[in-house]
């Protein structure tokens, strides 16, 4: 069994879209980034490339290639997913959090653990995603942006 720990932060600014867990959720303003800026889906892949001690997201999608350049992060989750496994690893579970003053994440968490479990291909029991304000304190207080933690466990699988 290996454990990995995830961490992002994106900047939140207006005329960009909000789009969390793979979902587009109404709001006034959007994560910046150079791809979709799913914060909450690069602090669950910085947590797998953790446990895998396969590196980060940015060694895998660097932020200097244009293939990146808005590109849904679904797809970087389904290519992590998909370099697990061929490392042998499977994926036991994930505990994430969103860390966020607004908007209010809870009608949404559905769908995002829906759309993030078929792109792993886990069952939606082994993913738990919440999220929490910080009490109008710090940047995310002050709706400059918001933050993600994740955390894994991965199993090796056995051959047969
Ligand atoms: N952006 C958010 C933040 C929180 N929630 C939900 O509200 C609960 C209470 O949050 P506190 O920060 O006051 O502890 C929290 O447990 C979440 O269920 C949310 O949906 N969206
Ligand atoms: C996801 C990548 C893809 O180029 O770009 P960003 O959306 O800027 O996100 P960040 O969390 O800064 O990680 C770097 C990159 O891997």
């Amino acid at each position: 069994m290996r454990v990995g720990m995830g961490y992002d932060v994106h900047r939140l600014t207006e005329d960009r879209d909000l789009i969390l867990g793979g979902v587009k959720i109404d709001w006034e303003k959007g994560l910046l980034g150079h791809s979709d800026a799913d914060v909450l889906i690069h602090a669950v892949m910085d947590a797998l490339l953790g446990a895998a001690a396969l590196g980060d997201i940015g060694k895998h999608f660097p932020d200097t290639d244009p293939a990146y350049k808005g590109i849904s992060s679904i797809l970087l989750l389904e290519h992590v997913t998909k370099l697990l496994r061929e490392h042998h690893y499977e994926i036991g579970n994930i505990d994430a959090t969103i860390i966020a003053q607004k908007p209010k994440m809870a009608p949404h968490i559905p769908q995002m653990r829906a759309n993030m479990a078929k792109a792993m291909g886990i069952n939606e029991s082994q993913l738990n995603i919440k999220a929490t304000t910080e009490e109008k304190l710090g940047f995310t207080g002050r709706e400059e942006g918001i933050a993600s933690q994740a955390i894994c466990l991965l199993n090796e699988r056995k051959e047969s």
